[in-house]
């Protein structure tokens, strides 16, 4: 805090350069701003958002958390309450970061000042924001979502200009039942919340995550066609274990370490409680919890509350649809997904969810019993941060635990507790080497040259940390060694490889983004309370029949992001047709449970198409209260 109070002095030299060159020497700032304290109160007629999007009366950041309540801000802005001085002084520093986040920027030099043009647009108008995204969303996905709101997140304190969303912060303890009705939209559909702990592969970004959920929700109103006006995005602050942004004075969240334990999840369990009683029909997705928290609150709310957690059960839908794809890219029939060896380099909320969700659907290929779910489990082969994972392991994390190779069997393998990634692909020969690592350029020269020994007639490769620099490899890597015969995803975008002798390296990507959507659309749709793993499964099985024989052939194994809304549409009626089969679809608006249950296939696509909202403008007519 000593730092932060240092930066509010009126001699920081930005703020110094700053009157200079805004009064020609004169101190026409300095005088504005110490003149505000005596000044009688202005009366307003505006409340809430109103007052934040009115350019004479907002103050953003600076507004007192006394003024905050007085006038239902609360919980509509980031919770670090910031002087004049500060909010200028982030801006500046902002303004000149520009020329070297251009340098610095993703594959895109100009990405970072596409955000900010979409962001403003975004500000003003959102049906002509999403008309732009929705016709362009091949070239924007990427600018809204990874790679580029990696690079937005990080730098979000500078980026901010107008808030969006809600913040709820370990401060407001006790004040969240209330501080819900502070968001103007009596109808909410759907919540994307994070805590920020870690956002893509980039680690702790604390309140700067909020980027993440206002990206999420730009693809749920661009793919699923929730209404704009019924999305939340929710960051919940509960400080930050990230030293850097703890110690920069410009930083817009409580500069207090994480909360941990139960004081942790009182705050998390406060908040759903407040969003839920405002909005009962609401679904909320848990996005980019770090591992620690993300099984444990899935545990906690799923079966209570209509909620999933896209990191842990998205990913490992996405991943599966992928993987089938992968046996059918090898000319085989799905039912050939129990004999594939797969190595995952990462056992985090991503890595652990895909495994988990690969050895059910593999048990039920192999006749859906306990022998059938033991046998599958063999399949599989887990490198962390430590190396390999045996039953060896000293401290194991009991997610991982089920995975855990047995030790006697390993030694026959020539392997042993903690080897590198590099040797265990080596024995292995594996069809499939998947990274949710976070690390990029993990699938070294080494690691790629070991798959060459891979037993696959066609040998996968999934990248799929984002963004982009931490794919555990890129395409060209993965191409220049192993040669065409071969299929390649990854989490962020990247262009195909030309091989130079005619052939093309097919480049898909593979993101959750091709689920949540239809997840959350279809569980808004059908009514039904909870998302259900036969929802989740129904979704991923969907999104695998997708692809043609034909284009599966040729490596494509998922569709272009530019088919999006038309996979979201097929995605959610899958979610609804699993929610009637297994009684949990009660209706949704005029459409009840009954007349859902008598719907076909085709009617159901219909009714989830009629449900998306498209961005024309509406006719307006003004009427007096
Ligand atoms: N493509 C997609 O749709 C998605 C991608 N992801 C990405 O997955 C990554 C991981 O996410 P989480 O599982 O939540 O993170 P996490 O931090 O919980 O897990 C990371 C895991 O990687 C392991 N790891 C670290 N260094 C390693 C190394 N040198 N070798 C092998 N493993 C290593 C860690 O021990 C840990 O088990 C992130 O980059 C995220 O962006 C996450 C969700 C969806
Ligand atoms: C895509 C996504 O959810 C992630 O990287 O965390
Ligand atoms: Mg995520």
């Amino acid at each position: 805090m000593a730092i932060f109070w240092k930066h509010l002095k009126s001699s920081s030299p930005l703020l110094q350069r700053l009157k200079r060159h805004v009064t020609g020497g004169h101190c026409l700032l300095s005088r504005s701003f110490t003149t505000l304290e005596g000044h009688r109160p202005t009366i307003v007629h505006k409340r809430s958002l109103d007052i934040l999007h009115d350019p004479w009366f907002n103050k953003g950041t600076a507004f007192s958390m006394t003024e905050r309540d007085r006038l239902d801000l609360r919980g509509l802005l980031p919770p670090n309450v910031v002087s004049s001085e500060v909010q200028i002084e982030r801006f500046m520093v902002d303004l000149k970061r520009l020329e070297v986040q251009a340098r610095d920027g993703p594959s895109d030099p100009n990405a970072l000042a596409k955000w900010r043009i979409l962001n403003r647009l975004h500000d003003r108008n959102e049906t002509m924001y999403y008309k732009v995204l929705i016709a362009n969303i091949e070239e924007y996905a990427p600018i809204v979502y990874t790679p580029t709101v990696g690079l937005v997140c990080q730098n979000y304190s500078g980026l901010f200009r107008r808030p969006r969303g809600m913040y709820f912060s370990a401060e407001d303890r006790g004040e969240m039942m209330s501080m819900v009705y502070n968001w103007p939209a009596d109808q909410v559909d759907m919540i994307v919340v994070t805590d920020g702990s870690r956002i893509l592969g980039l680690g702790d970004l604390g309140v700067q995550g909020i980027g993440i959920a206002i990206g999420k929700l730009d693809l749920y109103v661009a793919a699923a066609g929730i209404n704009p006006q019924r999305v939340l995005p929710v960051m919940i602050d509960v400080g930050t274990n990230n030293t850097k942004l703890l110690e920069d004075p410009l930083y817009l969240g409580l500069q207090q370490h994480r909360l941990d334990g139960d004081d942790y999840l009182a705050v998390i369990d406060e908040f759903m409680e407040a969003v839920f009683t405002r909005w009962p029909n609401v679904i909320v997705q848990f996005e980019d919890f770090q591992s620690k928290w993300a099984f444990k609150l899935l545990q906690r709310y799923r079966t209570t509350y209509r909620m999933f957690n896209d990191d842990v059960q998205g990913t490992a839908g996405v991943a599966i649809a992928g993987l089938l794809g992968a046996v059918r890219a090898q000319g085989r029939p799905m039912i050939d997904f129990p004999k594939q060896k797969i190595v995952v380099a990462g056992a985090g909320s991503a890595g652990i969810g895909v495994l988990n969700a690969a050895r059910k659907t593999m048990a039920r290929m192999l006749g859906n019993n306990e022998v059938a779910f033991q046998s599958a489990k063999s399949q599989f082969w887990v490198v962390d941060a430590k190396g390999l994972i045996t039953e060896g392991r000293e401290n194991i994390d009991p997610d991982a635990l089920p995975f855990a190779r047995n030790l006697k069997e390993l030694d026959r393998q020539g392997l042993r507790e903690g080897a590198s990634l590099a040797e265990v692909v080596k024995q292995v020969k594996p069809d499939v080497l998947l990274g949710l690592s976070a690390v990029g350029g993990l699938f070294s020269k080494e690691v790629l040259e070991a798959l060459k020994g891979s037993t696959s007639t066609r040998p996968a490769i999934f990248a799929m940390s984002n963004p982009t620099k931490n794919a555990e490899c890129t395409p060209e890597e993965a191409f220049s060694i192993l040669g065409d015969n071969m299929i390649f995803a990854s989490g962020s975008p990247f262009s195909n490889v030309d091989l130079g002798n005619g052939h093309i390296g097919h480049c898909n990507q593979g993101n959750n983004m091709y689920l949540f959507p239809g997840i959350g659309l279809g569980t808004l749709l059908s009514g039904s309370r909870i998302v259900s793993d036969g929802m989740l499964q129904a979704a991923a099985e969907r999104l695998a029949a997708y692809m043609s024989e034909e284009e599966v052939l040729k490596g494509v194994i998922f569709p272009s992001i530019s088919r999006i809304r038309d996979i979201t549409l097929e995605v959610a009626a899958a979610v609804i047709e699993e929610a009637v089969e297994e009684d949990l679809a009660e209706g949704y608006h005029e459409m009840d449970a009954r007349e859902l249950r008598r719907l076909s296939p085709d009617e159901i696509k219909d009714y989830v198409k009629n449900n998306m909202w498209n961005p024309e403008y509406p006719t307006l007519v003004y009427r007096h209260e």
